[in-house]
C-alpha cells in the first residue's frame, strides 16, 4: 500500500467518507430503517447528482427506500425534500455547533446531521427522536461510529438554540447555491430575486386542469379557481389516483403556468398541430381538447407510453410517434408546432427541491445549446404562416431570452417573433414582458396567502414562419 493510500484509508475512517465499508444490517429500531434510507438518498442526490424522483419511485427507485412501507417512504420523502429546500440554513445552524468545518470528505457524517436537522428544525418530529435516531445511525456505520457522540452533542444543541437562532438565519440565509443566487439576482434585479427564492421555501400546491366546467371540479376537490382556469388546492390528502374524477379522466394534474403555453396558440380547431417534446403528455391533451389535429411526438418509448396512458384515460386521442425531433420527418408540415422543450428545470424548484443541488451553470449552458438546435429543427417543421411556440420551465434568461434573441438574430429571414398580448389568454397579463415573451415566476400569482400562490417558472415566445 502507498503512502497516498493509507492516508486516504486513515482519513476516510477519520471522517466517514462515503469510499469506506458499509453498515452491514440495519439496527432492530423503529425508525432508524427511514432514516438511514434518508441519508443514503440524500448521498446520492447531493454526491451523485441523482434526482429525487428516480430514487423515490415506488417502483423502480433505490431498494433502500423501497424496502420501506409507504408510511416510511412519505416520511423519507418529507425529510428530503425538507433538507434539500432547507440546505444552507442547515449547514449555517450545523456549523454554528462544530468547533471546524467537518472536512469535504466527510460526507456520510454530514447526511446523517442533515437528516435529523431537517427533522428537528421544520418537521414535526419530537427532536428527542430525531437525535437518538441520527445517534444509533452514526454507530451503526463503520465510518461514523467514532463520530456518534458529535452527532449527539451537535444536534443536542442544534434543538435547544433552534428557537432562538431559525428565525434570524431564515430572514438572513438564500437557501440556494450561490451560483444560483447571483444568476437569478442578475436576472431579475435583487427584489424580485428575494421573492422567489422565499418561494422556493414553501411547497408548491397542487394545480389541476379539468377538461370541462372547472367551476364544479374545484368544489368536488376543495379547491379554487385561478384566473387562469387552473383548478388549484393547498395539499393531496392521499394518491392522486383516489381523487374524485380520476378514474373518468376529468382532469389531470398540471401546474398553472405549465397550461398556459398551449393556450397560445389562440383557436386550433381543426389545424395540425404538433406536440414535439410531448410526454407525459399535458400540452398535447390541451391541444386535442381544443379541436386541433394533434400529432405527440416523443424520444423516450418509455415516457410515449406514459403519455399514452394518461390520454387514454382522459379518453383523448392524438397521432403518437415516438422520435428524435432533430431527425424526425413528417410526411406534411404542420400549421402549428409547440416546442416544450427540456431544460435545466429550475422553475420547478418548489416541486423539486434537488434542482438546485444536482444541476450547474454547466448545464444551463449545455441545455440551452440542445434547446436552441430544437428549436432550429422545429421552425422547419412548420409551413410557412404556421406558428411555433416555444417554451420551457426555467428561470434562467440563457434558456429563454438570450436564446431567443440569438435565434431570431440567426433566423431574420425566416422567422418573425409573434409577441404574445396582454388580455388574449385569461389571467397572463401580469406574465407578459414588454417584448411579448411569457415570464413567469414562484413570486407570481401572490393571492394572500403563500401556500395557495406562486407559479411554477416558465418561459414561453411565439413565432410566426415568414418563409
Ligand atoms: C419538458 S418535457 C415535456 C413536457 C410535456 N410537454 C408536457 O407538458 O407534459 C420534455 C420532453 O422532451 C423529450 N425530448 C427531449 N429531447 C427530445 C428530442 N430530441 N426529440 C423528441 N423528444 C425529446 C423528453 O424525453 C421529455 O419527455
Amino acid at each position: 500500500m502507498s503512502g497516498g493510500q493509507r492516508d486516504d484509508k486513515r482519513n476516510r475512517a477519520r471522517t466517514g467518507n462515503a469510499k469506506g465499508s458499509r453498515p452491514s444490517t440495519v439496527p432492530d429500531v423503529p425508525g432508524i430503517a427511514a432514516r438511514m434510507a434518508a441519508a443514503r438518498l440524500l448521498a446520492a442526490t447531493i454526491d451523485a447528482g441523482t434526482p429525487l424522483d428516480g430514487l423515490t419511485d415506488h417502483e423502480h427507485g433505490h431498494p433502500q427506500f423501497r424496502a420501506l412501507d409507504m408510511r416510511d417512504r412519505g416520511l423519507v420523502r418529507a425529510i428530503l425534500a425538507t433538507a434539500l429546500r432547507h440546505r444552507v440554513t442547515i449547514t449555517k445552524l450545523l456549523a454554528r455547533r462544530l468547533e471546524k468545518p467537518l472536512p469535504a470528505n466527510a460526507t456520510v457524517l454530514t447526511h446523517i446531521l442533515h437528516v435529523a436537522a431537517a427533522q428537528i428544525l421544520f418537521l414535526d418530529i419530537p427532536d428527542s427522536a430525531a437525535v437518538d435516531l441520527a445517534v444509533t445511525h452514526a454507530k451503526a456505520d463503520p465510518r461514523t461510529v467514532r463520530f456518534s457522540g458529535l452527532v449527539n452533542g451537535v444536534l443536542r444543541t442544534l434543538a435547544r438554540a433552534k428557537d432562538a437562532e431559525l428565525p434570524e438565519m431564515l430572514a438572513t440565509t438564500s437557501d440556494a447555491p450561490d451560483w444560483f443566487v447571483e444568476r437569478l439576482t442578475a436576472a431579475y434585479g435583487p427584489e424580485q430575486a428575494k421573492l422567489i427564492l422565499a418561494a422556493h421555501r414553501i411547497e408548491a400546491p397542487v394545480d389541476f386542469t379539468a377538461k370541462a366546467d372547472p367551476a364544479m371540479w374545484a368544489e368536488q376537490l376543495g379547491g379554487t379557481v385561478l384566473p387562469t382556469g387552473t383548478i388549484r388546492i393547498e395539499r393531496l390528502s392521499g394518491p392522486v389516483a383516489e381523487l374524485p374524477g380520476f378514474a373518468e379522466g376529468a382532469w389531470w394534474v398540471q401546474d398553472a403556468a405549465a397550461a398556459l403555453p398551449a393556450k397560445l396558440f389562440g383557436d386550433v380547431t381543426g389545424q395540425r398541430v404538433a406536440d414535439l417534446c410531448a410526454a407525459p403528455g399535458g400540452k398535447t391533451a390541451q391541444l386535442v381538447l381544443t379541436g386541433a389535429r394533434v400529432t405527440a411526438v416523443e424520444a423516450s418509448k418509455n415516457r410515449l407510453a406514459r403519455l399514452a396512458g394518461n390520454l387514454e384515460r382522459l379518453g383523448l386521442d392524438a397521432d403518437k410517434v415516438n422520435a428524435d425531433i432533430l431527425t424526425y420527418e413528417p410526411a406534411e408540415l404542420f400549421d402549428a408546432v409547440l416546442l416544450d422543450a427540456p431544460c435545466s428545470s429550475t422553475g420547478t424548484v418548489r416541486r423539486h427541491p434537488d434542482v438546485l443541488w444536482t444541476k450547474s451553470p454547466a448545464d444551463i449552458t449545455k441545455l440551452a445549446g440542445v434547446q436552441r438546435a430544437l428549436l432550429d429543427r422545429a421552425v422547419k417543421l412548420v409551413r410557412p404562416g404556421g406558428r411555433i411556440v416555444f417554451s420551457n420551465c426555467s428561470l434562467d434568461p440563457e434558456e429563454g431570452e438570450a436564446l431567443v434573441a440569438g435565434f431570431l438574430a440567426d433566423h431574420k429571414a425566416k422567422v418573425e417573433l409573434d409577441p404574445i398580448r396582454t388580455g388574449e389568454v385569461a389571467g397572463i397579463d401580469d406574465f407578459v414582458t414588454a417584448t411579448g415573451f411569457l415570464r413567469t415566476t414562484p413570486a407570481g400569482l401572490d393571492i394572500g396567502n403563500p401556500a395557495i400562490s406562486g407559479l411554477d417558472g416558465f418561459f414561453a415566445a411565439r413565432f410566426r414562419r415568414i418563409a
